[in-house]
């Protein structure tokens, strides 16, 4: 297998690149200032991309650069290793979506079509009596370790990093919304907002609609935080079209996702998003930032039209993670076929959220 082949890329999978399009990219010192005015006028510069493409990326984050190569490391180590060692570790002996995914588990219709990523999945510690792991399937509960040296607290350490930075960005968010940042962390005690430590696998493949690294989608939490380590992320901007999003140096990419787009009523967009199979090994670190699982999210008070509500009826947040879980892994599909997982909500084949691109 080699990665310096020409690909075969299909007109759909294109997008337009940096040059020919507008990817905001907004400086955080000033909420790391103290000083209000330096904070309001980074939540307006950020309330305005949420409002426009719901995409953009960050710089001056505060998370040093040194820790977001360690915790890329640390996902190499676990990647590179051969595929019995990562199988100890197979999410599917987990009922609350911990550790390892491999590549053939992705989306309901493999090997149809090919999502061509691997991950290491973990997420917000929760103690072994939480009601919510006793009860099952409510991606919450104590993350599981691989055995390596060292891993666990380069990656918890990484993961508590990037929270933070996700409550700065929230309490931004809800500045900019014009509202107090404890209606929305009033939801966070136990959070379902998973880290995860993708591998994109080098292969052969063309790059079609079929043969994706990730299938176009938009993330069902608040808002993500993504590390990237190679081109291939795609965009869909306010116009409905495909653009490139490659990785900046000293940046994070982030894009809202269904939560926010809930609470502001269709405000902030929730941004649709694919990676290309360029066939090149790539490294990407999503999280997730969510709410707690028993979280009822809904259009905030302020934003309660009729067309409002009609549009984003009150939804669990925690189902809603649950319900295109059970679509994308296929451990999932098969404990619901084999009657473990029983779903006490409907799932939809697709995420309601989901806008299709413009013809390219
Ligand atoms: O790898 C990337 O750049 C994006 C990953 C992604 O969209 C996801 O895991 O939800
Ligand atoms: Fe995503």
């Amino acid at each position: 297998m080699s990665s310096d082949i020409t690909k075969t890329i299909s007109d759909d999978q294109r997008g337009l690149t940096v040059d020919d399009a507008n990817l905001p990219v907004i400086d955080l010192s000033g909420l790391f200032t103290g000083n209000p005015e330096d904070k309001a006028r980074v939540a307006a510069e950020l309330g305005e991309a949420a409002r426009t493409s719901g995409f953009f990326y960050i710089t001056k984050h505060g998370i040093p650069e040194e820790q977001i190569e360690a915790a890329f490391a640390a996902s190499k180590a676990f990647h590179d290793k051969a595929r019995p060692y990562k199988m100890k570790y197979w999410s599917g002996f987990t009922t609350h979506h911990r550790g390892y995914v491999p590549f053939e588990e992705n989306g309901k219709s493999f090997p149809k079509s090919i999502n061509f990523n691997e991950a290491w999945d973990m997420s917000y510690e929760a103690p072994e009596d939480h009601p919510d792991y006793l009860h099952k399937w409510r991606m919450t509960g104590p993350n599981i370790w691989p055995d390596i040296p060292g891993w666990k607290e380069t990656v918890s350490g990484y993961y508590d990093a990037v929270f933070d930075l996700g409550l700065k960005l929230l309490d931004a968010l809800a500045l900019e919304l014009g509202v107090e940042t404890e209606e929305l962390t009033r939801h966070i005690t136990y959070p379902t907002s998973q880290l995860r430590l993708l591998r994109y696998i080098e292969n052969d493949m063309p790059a079609t609609k079929e043969v994706v690294g990730i299938d176009a989608h938009s993330d069902f939490e608040c808002f993500t935080i993504l590390a990237t380590s190679a081109p291939g992320l795609q965009v869909m901007n306010a116009d409905d079209v495909w653009i490139e999003a490659p990785p900046i140096p000293g940046c994070y990419v982030v894009n809202i996702g269904d939560i926010f787009e809930t609470w502001s009523g269709g405000m902030f967009k929730s941004t649709q998003h694919r990676v290309v199979n360029l066939g090149k090994e790539r490294y990407s670190m999503p999280l997730f930032f969510g709410l707690d699982y028993h979280a009822i999210v809904e259009p905030l008070e302020k934003f309660r039209t009729p067309e409002a509500e009609a549009k984003y009826p009150p939804m669990k947040a925690g189902d809603h993670l649950m319900r295109m879980s059970v679509n994308a892994f296929r451990y999932m599909a098969d404990a619901r076929a084999k009657g473990e997982l029983v779903p006490d909500f409907d799932v939809p084949d697709e995420n309601p959220f989901k806008r299709e691109a413009k013809a390219p």
